[in-house]
């Protein structure tokens, strides 16, 4: 094991050295700094071509320069991250063509501040950009959703943190320039090439009149604001440096200048002279420490003295030692937070993660997370390829550009996968077959499964899990055949137990009263509208437990997954119901008891109702409308009618519509003695026929249904209404009203509201009680 970690070590620092080369000294004012001689300047200016920017692009810088936005340091990790994605892109194309690398072999990110010329440079050895691609880039925003985006920020100042996640980052170095030259090369251009912008409406391109300075790369240049001076200080840019660059994978070297403690040989006669030609304050601080000493060894005093100088010089900022490589005992979770905000561009703390080593038939280290929040538009399919997964092998970037590396229902999870056994010289595309990546995407779905089962232990987090994520999961038991039953074991229904909230399917089971069979459940739009179902009451009455699927994916869940623990779903709306044995034998006298009254009722719904049974599931209602097994209950009407599905699929629809449906009766409800009595002695009369056409009516309402005919409802209820109230059945109401007058075409012509109130202050004037306009 240990072994293993050394050599592990090892190639990591060989994979560092590679291209971790200190960069070329550099001397404030040359080329690294300002740049350019006033004739290469003129030259830009004639030979520049002008480029409009695209309207949002325009739109999101007007709102960056007027932006007073407080932490405008993000900027700098935008820059780097596009400098490491750059060096990304250069390094994978450098696997499979070895002259990739030539025009700048070593593979780095420096930033250098110039003080006198208050430019921040920040360059990258990366792939750099070609003319084109410059003016697409660093022009237009492709993203889909920035229009939004702008919007929103527009309104209400939005939070300029989320930049980053609109794929606009670049845009924010105007947060603290007002002047930014980018300088690229890229490998398929021989020019390099120079984009400048004030950030107004427009940015010109023009070639480089120095040449290919850069090798290969980008060097970006940003003409501080004068409030913004400070980003040119050693310390706030170590200090930002170290808080952003922590988990790039590229040496990124700052230019600063550091305290050095030296030692040197002094000779007495040139004491004087040295003395001289240091700067003064150093000098003193350095030469009053070794005065002390000199007292005690009089002989060395001669020879031995420091002093601090101030050296400049490339310091390298960060380790690179990528977290996923690292032991998890000794990785902190503030460490794995900061690593999930940086990797996943997410301002949320993830939720759960697990950092494993798979060995045996596929070797390789992963991170998977589980964000806090889910990310907006989890369930509209906005690209072809989501970017949730980072394919690394042997530590080289690979690609985040998966066509469904995980299953659509755990779109949402982030995922660091780092391989040793996948072949580098081969396409995206041919890698994504690779049966070592079918291999991973297994070991990573099952391992994300396993997080969500762990997680599902933390009363607290899985709730706010299931809030973010809860519909992906039942997706996830609807799709995933072979991942079904794990998934199954955490799902989370709010039940009639107790006012429980929610229980699992194990749970539930658990609680199954002797002799039931089944998990009872019904669907319904709320947990108030369904609790109150005349299907729930007679059992909860009975004291069993019914689960309340009131989300709309659950009807299509229990159609797809048909049981869990070895017991079936029974949707309490639907089919036949019978409880235990002593029930059955009670039902069967009912039947016989109520026959007469049911034949009278069958033969009054005979268009509507396929058959009526005595019901066991029902104690206060007089009646409920069931489902037929295979038919739809009346919230899967309502979902199906609320779908474009008319269109797909007219027949299917037009079949279930069509279902005709059971109608129970409860044997011991009144109104449902009383219709018996009217059965059995021979009066069921059209009057009863239509109470029982309303009863019918009513109760599809009560069992969620919707009427086909409103109208002829609504006139059945008036025409008890008179009948118990002893109004004539045919009575019309006296029709009183006076017709609205035609328009006197002139009347209204010239009469403007100044007139009308003429009119009224001549009638007051007239009253005689009232003084005059003329007294006043
Ligand atoms: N240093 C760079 N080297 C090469 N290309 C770059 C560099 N910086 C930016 N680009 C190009 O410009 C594009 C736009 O950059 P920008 O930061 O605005 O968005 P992004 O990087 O695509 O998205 P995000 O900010 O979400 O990473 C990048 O996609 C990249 O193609």
């Amino acid at each position: 094991e240990e072994s293993g970690e050394q050599q592990e070590e090892d190639s990591i620092k060989q994979a560092v050295n590679e291209t971790s080369e200190t960069p070329k000294f550099i001397v404030q004012g040359d080329d690294n700094s300002y740049g350019f001689t006033e004739e290469e300047t003129e030259k830009i200016k004639v030979t520049g071509e002008k480029f409009e920017f695209q309207t949002e692009v325009s739109r999101l810088m007007k709102l960056i320069i007027n932006s007073l936005y407080k932490t405008r340091e993000i900027f700098l990790r935008e820059l780097i991250s596009n400098a490491s994605d750059a060096i990304d892109k250069i390094r994978f194309l450098s696997l499979t063509d070895p002259n990739a690398l030539e025009g700048a072999p070593t593979l780095n990110i420096t930033i250098w501040a110039d003080k006198q010329n208050k430019i921040l440079t920040i360059a990258d050895s990366g792939i750099g950009m070609t003319k084109k691609q410059l003016i697409e880039n660093l022009g237009t925003i492709a993203k889909s959703g920035t229009s939004e985006f702008l919007n929103t920020f527009e309104e209400n100042k939005a939070d300029m943190n989320l930049i980053g996640q609109f794929g606009v980052g670049f845009y924010s170095v105007f947060l603290v320039a007002d002047k930014v030259i980018v300088t690229t090369k890229n490998n398929n251009e021989d020019k390099q090439y120079i984009w400048e912008s004030s950030a107004v409406n427009d940015f010109t391109i023009a070639e480089d009149p120095r040449g290919n300075t850069l090798g290969r790369g980008t060097q970006i240049k940003l003409f501080l604001k004068d409030d913004a001076l400070e980003f040119l200080e050693d310390s706030t840019l170590r200090g930002l440096i170290l808080k952003y660059s922590e988990f790039i994978n590229f040496p990124i070297w700052l230019w600063t200048t550091q305290s050095q403690v030296v030692e040197y040989k002094e000779l007495d006669d040139d004491a004087d002279k040295k003395k001289e030609s240091t700067d003064d304050k150093k000098e003193n601080d350095d030469l009053d420490q070794p005065e002390v000493e000199d007292a005690d060894k009089p002989e060395e005093k001669k020879e031995r003295k420091t002093k601090t100088i101030e050296v400049p010089g490339w310091e390298l900022m960060n380790t690179q030692k990528p977290l996923w490589t690292r032991d998890p005992k000794n990785i902190t979770d503030f460490e794995y937070e900061k690593f999930y905000m940086s990797f996943a561009k997410d301002s949320n703390l993830p939720l759960a993660w697990t950092h494993f080593k798979a060995e045996g038939e596929v070797e390789f280290k992963s991170i998977v997370y589980i964000p806090g929040k889910a990310p907006e538009g989890l369930y509209q399919k906005v690209q072809d390829f989501s970017r949730n997964v980072k394919l690394f092998v042997k530590r080289v970037f690979i690609t985040d550009e998966f066509l469904d590396f995980v299953p659509k229902y755990l779109a949402f999870i982030r995922a660091i996968i780092d391989a040793d056994d996948l072949p580098l010289n081969v396409s995206r595309e041919t890698l994504q077959q690779h049966r070592t990546l079918q291999l991973i995407k297994k070991r990573v779905i099952k391992k994300a499964l396993d997080l969500i089962t762990d997680l599902s232990k933390d009363e607290e987090k899985f709730t706010t899990f299931l809030s973010e994520f809860g519909t992906s999961l039942k997706i996830g038991a609807i799709e995933d055949n072979k991942n079904r039953k794990k998934i199954a074991q955490v799902l989370r229904f709010p039940s009639s137990y107790e006012g429980s909230n929610s229980t699992t399917l194990d749970d539930y089971i658990s609680r199954m009263k002797k002799g039931q069979d089944s998990m009872y459940f019904i669907t319904g739009a709320s947990v108030e509208e369904v609790q109150n179902s005349p299907f729930v009451e007679g059992l909860v009455a009975r004291g069993y437990e019914v689960l309340y699927m009131v989300e709309p994916i659950d009807e299509m869940l229990v159609q797809h997954m048909p049981g869990h623990g070895g017991k079936m779903f029974k949707n309490v709306a639907k089919g036949e119901f019978k409880f235990g044995d002593d029930d059955l034998a009670e039902l069967e006298q009912l039947k016989t008891k109520f026959t007469k009254l049911i034949d009278e009722m069958q033969s009054t719904l005979s268009d509507q109702v396929e058959k009526i049974q005595v019901s066991a599931r029902l104690t206060t209602s007089p009646c409920a409308v069931v489902a037929t097994d295979w038919g739809w209950t009346g919230h899967m009407e309502k979902i199906m009618a609320a779908q474009p599905f008319k269109q797909e699929n007219p027949l299917l629809k037009e079949f279930y519509a069509k279902q005709k449906k059971i109608l129970e009766i409860n044997p011991n409800h009144p109104l449902i003695i009383g219709l018996l009595d009217k059965a059995e002695n021979e009066s069921f009369d059209a009057n009863t026929r239509e109470m029982v056409r309303v009863l019918y009516e009513t109760t599809l309402i009560r069992s969620g249904y919707s009427l086909k005919d409103n109208l002829k409802y609504a006139a059945r209820v008036e025409k008890i209404i008179r009948s118990n109230l002893g109004v004539d059945l045919n009575a019309e109401a006296e029709v009183n009203v006076t017709p609205a007058e035609e328009a006197d075409k002139d009347e209204n012509k010239g009469k403007t509201e100044t007139t009308d109130l003429f009119e009224e202050q001549d009638e007051e004037e007239s009253d005689p009680t009232k003084p005059t306009r003329d007294e006043l």
